[in-house]
């Protein structure tokens, strides 16, 4: 919450500004109720015709001024707060950034970007609702207490009185119930959200494998829970708003009840007796908001501690760089030294001391079982995760020393799960290459075998109106418009039918003729033309060499040669 108050605090101008005509606004109300009961009461005894017309066009003054500082109260508080939700909004953007590779299978689920939006969200109500009405309260009932101290000392006393019980006491005591409350509000908002996502992203399998009735059963009881605690959290709200104005109400009857018993016994000028009882049905007017304040506080410092949070842990997985190098000017070699990795909150590494090096300009496939680990070479290639053991180099350069930025701006990376965005195939193609003519998108659709894809043509969310062949070569695509020297390819043609691979592989080659290329493949076709192959299993090189020299040597890759040749004979 101190982070979060720090960045609240930047906008001091607006935030001082709509403290200052909030105090001017409640003390404007008060003077004109005073002067209202005043007037009536004074106009009883039929004073000087002055005493009335200066009364009255105080009442005139006090109104104006009220409603001013109130318009200016609201406009410096909401401009406030808008700059400091805008400021929160890039704060944790800015911090977010960097992170967004390691933790784009979070994002995924949904859940971690609607949180951190939806808690950023909360947290508008956090100066409106929490910081700035105890602030005006305390200002408005001091200058009050200290106007009605001059007249009676004992209505003083017993506005303090209501302070306390109004301002402090019952919030305080709504405040600790609420806790428990926004707690069961947010957990069965989560659930509801897994379930909706659930039930959205697995729709088709739900329908295939007969379970749609169960999981919308399931759905539709996680939303009743979620508007049974709605419902629940805004009752509490309504009861510490009733117990908060009938207080109030108390005080006001308590100081009308005194002072009319002060009068009786000659302590107090009746002609007061009106004003003070205005003043005290006034000022408890600010006191109001006082009843929201405790579940938005509450909402709010925990909105703020689950960002902190999150920030945490991801941060806390960013590698730290230490005096970060350019990348390699030219065509680099790539090469791996005793790397040992695993993935945070696993036990068992995916990557076990691995060492091989792949000359500048040269081509290599990458191949082996399913979870061999395979895509987390290319994962540390990137720098996505930095090795736990060992080191990743491209040319002299470890990737414990180069800027990630560095290295995505000079590798083409054509990876398993690719994002294309809603708009049209231009758009999609330009994200590569910004400024490419269309003669050059057309003739890299062309060489892909997509001179059927209109630059016009719309693509839909996740490219879903695009088959699994199309979307891989989408993405080459945008590979050989960018053609810079590193090429990391993973599986990107496991969709497209022999014929076409088989070209589309011949032109992604040709293209990349001069750079450094690794190709990770699960088919075991199309290896001749390698430089070399590494195998994999279990997180560990097992064999590498040229196709020539795997097959003479009847190891592993022999062997699931032959599996292959079995399988496509039985096929
Ligand atoms: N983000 C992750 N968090 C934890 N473990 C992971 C993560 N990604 C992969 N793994 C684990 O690391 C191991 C290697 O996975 P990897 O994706 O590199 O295999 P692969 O050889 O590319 O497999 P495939 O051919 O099926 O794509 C697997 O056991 C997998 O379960």
């Amino acid at each position: 919450m101190k982070q979060i108050t720090k960045l609240l605090m930047e906008e001091k101008k607006d935030i001082y500004l709509s403290v200052l005509f909030g105090f001017l606004a409640a003390m404007g109300a008060v003077a004109l109720f005073a002067n209202s009961g005043y007037l009536i009461s004074s106009a009883a005894i039929m004073p000087p015709l002055y005493v009335l017309t200066v009364s009255i066009a105080l009442l005139k003054l006090f109104s104006f001024s009220r409603a001013l500082s109130r318009y200016a109260e609201r406009l410096y508080s909401h401009r406030a707060t808008f700059t400091m939700l805008s400021s929160v909004r890039t704060h944790f953007f800015r911090r977010l950034e960097p992170l967004a590779p390691r933790i784009s299978q979070k994002f995924k689920s949904g859940d971690l970007l609607s949180r951190i939006v939806g808690d950023v969200e909360s947290l508008q109500n956090y100066f409106l609702r929490v910081y700035y009405p105890p602030l005006v309260m305390a200002a408005a009932f001091l200058a009050t207490i200290a106007f009605t101290a001059y007249f009676s000392v004992i209505t003083a006393a017993i506005l303090i009185l209501g302070v306390l019980v109004t301002g402090w006491f019952l919030p305080a005591w709504f405040s600790v119930r609420q806790k428990k409350k926004a707690e069961d509000v947010r957990q069965a908002r989560g659930s509801v959200s897994t379930e909706a996502t659930e039930f959205l992203y697995g729709f088709r399998d739900l329908k295939l494998h007969q379970q749609l009735d169960k999981k919308e059963a399931m759905l539709m009881d996680e939303s009743a829970k979620y508007v049974d605690e709605q419902a629940r959290a805004s009752r509490k709200r309504l009861a510490s708003r009733t117990w908060n104005q009938g207080a109030a109400f108390v005080v006001s009857w308590l100081v009308l009840t005194i002072g009319a018993l002060l009068v009786t016994m000659g302590q107090l000028d009746g002609i007061f007796l009106a004003m003070l009882v205005m003043v005290s049905l006034t000022v408890f007017e600010n006191v109001t908001p006082m009843a929201a304040y405790p579940s938005y506080k509450e909402e709010s410092r925990q909105a703020a501690g689950r960002l902190e949070n999150v920030m945490e842990d991801e941060t806390s997985k960013i590698p730290d760089k230490t005096d970060p190098q350019p990348f390699p000017s030219g065509i680099p070699d790539v090469s791996f030294q005793n790397v040992t990795f695993t993935f945070p909150e696993e036990d068992r590494p995916a990557l076990r001391n691995i060492s091989f090096t792949i000359e500048k300009g040269s081509r290599t496939a990458v191949v082996g079982a399913s979870g061999s680990g395979k895509s987390t070479l290319l994962q540390l290639l990137l720098s996505i995760y930095l090795p736990d053991q060992g080191e990743v180099k491209f040319g002299d350069l470890s990737t414990n020393r180069l800027q990630e930025e560095e290295i995505w701006q000079s590798v083409n990376a054509v990876l398993q799960d690719q994002h294309f965005f809603y708009g049209t195939i231009r758009e999609n193609l330009l994200l590569a290459k910004s400024g490419a003519e269309d003669e050059e998108l057309r003739t890299v659709l062309d060489r892909l075998k997509l001179e059927h894809l209109d630059l016009n043509e719309a693509v839909q969310e996740k490219a879903g109106n695009l088959s699994g062949g199309e979307r891989q070569r989408l993405g080459l695509a945008r590979a050989l418009l960018r053609n810079v020297p590193v090429w990391l390819l993973d599986e990107p043609t496991s969709s497209v039918d022999a014929a076409t691979e088989k070209h589309v592989l011949e032109e992604v080659y040709k293209e990349a003729s001069e750079g450094t290329m690794i190709v990770v493949s699960h088919r075991l076709q199309g290896l001749e033309e390698m430089d070399q192959i590494l195998v994999m299993d279990a997180g560990a090189v097992v064999e590498s060499g040229t196709y020539q020299e795997l097959m003479k040597r009847r190891g592993v890759f022999y062997s699931m040669k032959e599996t292959e040749a079995e399988l496509f004979m039985t096929g």
